[in-house]
């Protein structure tokens, strides 16, 4: 055998363990499926008694031109706080949000110029006995909405308060008007975080700075949130709340959300896989695999034909 045979044998050789290797691996989306909805079953007492606390409700609206969805707290005589029964519809939307195939962003907000300003008190008082089983019922719907296929951002109008700021850390990214506060005031109000918020806090912005805004209870503004690095865009002064969600849309669709759906939540996957692993092998191993999808695909092919350049 020549040279030149022998390599091309290795190479073949070589390449069919790695496809042989790849095939082994579970797949991507079943393995998120599988961790977004696993535990409901036990959840459903929960949920039961959550739903026996009326009042308000969380409405979904999906744009299947667009691709965007817009998820709103709807409670407004009391500032869009949550009652138990808005936890289950939140729950709710989110299934119906995992199911979309072909949505690319979500926007979350509050209706009437409030994102929310945390539990509804009228609720958090009749529910004092409830406090571990909705912090359980919360942590697996707020880890579904981290989790989303989808890129999601909060819109921060009005007051964002308690657990209306854990709510905000749920989202990819947080859009805020010049004229909101927002703060994670629990400490304040006798608590630590009941819905998730000290974890992703920490990840989001490093220990030292999560310590500092859960112990002071500072209510931010705008600004003082753009620099701690909490929020990731202060929109200009002088606009409409309709205007906000309007720049809002625009902030996400024009940053994230011009690609293909497909591609959009592949990557939102990867991202999400990795940081549920926290396991460089891991993690490279899904990487190749979701890039093994893609390569030599319609998508990849059309942007070679159209000699895309990126310096323009
Ligand atoms: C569950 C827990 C957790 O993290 O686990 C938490 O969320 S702790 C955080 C819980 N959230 C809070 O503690 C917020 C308490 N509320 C406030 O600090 C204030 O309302 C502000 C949000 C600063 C807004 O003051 P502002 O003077 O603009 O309006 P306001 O006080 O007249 O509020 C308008 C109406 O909304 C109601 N309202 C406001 N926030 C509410 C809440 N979280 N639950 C139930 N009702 C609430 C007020 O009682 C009032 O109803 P009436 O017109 O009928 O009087």
């Amino acid at each position: 055998m020549n040279a030149f045979k022998r390599f091309f044998l290795t190479m073949a050789t070589i390449t069919s363990k790695f496809i042989r290797e790849a095939q082994k691996l579970p797949p991507l989306k079943m393995f998120l499926r599988a961790f977004s909805s696993a535990p409901q079953m036990e959840l459903l007492p929960i949920r039961k008694e959550l739903g026996k606390f009326e009042g308000g409700s969380v409405d979904l609206e999906m744009d299947e031109q667009t691709g965007i969805a817009v998820m709103t707290l709807n409670n407004p005589r009391r500032l869009n706080s949550m009652t138990g029964k808005m936890m289950v519809d939140m729950s709710d939307r989110i299934t119906q949000l995992e199911q979309w195939k072909k949505g690319k962003g979500l926007i979350l907000m509050g209706i009437g110029g409030n994102f929310c300003s945390g539990g509804d008190l009228t609720f958090v008082r009749k529910a004092l006995h409830y406090g571990a089983e909705m912090a359980t019922y919360q942590h697996h719907t707020l880890t579904r909405l981290l989790n989303l296929p989808l890129i999601s951002v909060a819109l921060l109008q009005g007051h964002t308060l308690g657990g209306g700021a854990e709510l905000s850390t749920a989202c990819d990214f947080r859009v805020m008007s010049p004229t909101a506060k927002v703060g994670f005031v629990q400490i304040k109000m006798g608590l630590t975080t009941g819905w998730g918020a000290t974890t992703r806090l920490v990840h989001l912005l490093g220990r030292q700075k999560a310590l500092g805004l859960l112990c002071s209870a500072k209510v931010l503004s705008a600004e003082e949130a753009k620099s701690e690095g909490l929020v990731d865009s202060v929109m200009m002064y002088g606009l409409s709340q309709e205007d906000e969600f309007t720049e809002c849309k625009k902030w996400l669709v024009s940053n994230y959300c011009r690609h293909d759906s497909d591609l959009i939540q592949a990557t939102k996957s990867s991202v999400v896989y990795s940081d549920l692993n926290r396991d460089l092998d891991t993690s490279l191993r899904n990487e190749r695999e979701v890039f093994a999808q893609y390569w030599g695909g319609p998508a990849q092919k059309a942007a070679l034909e159209a000699n895309v350049k990126h310096n323009k």
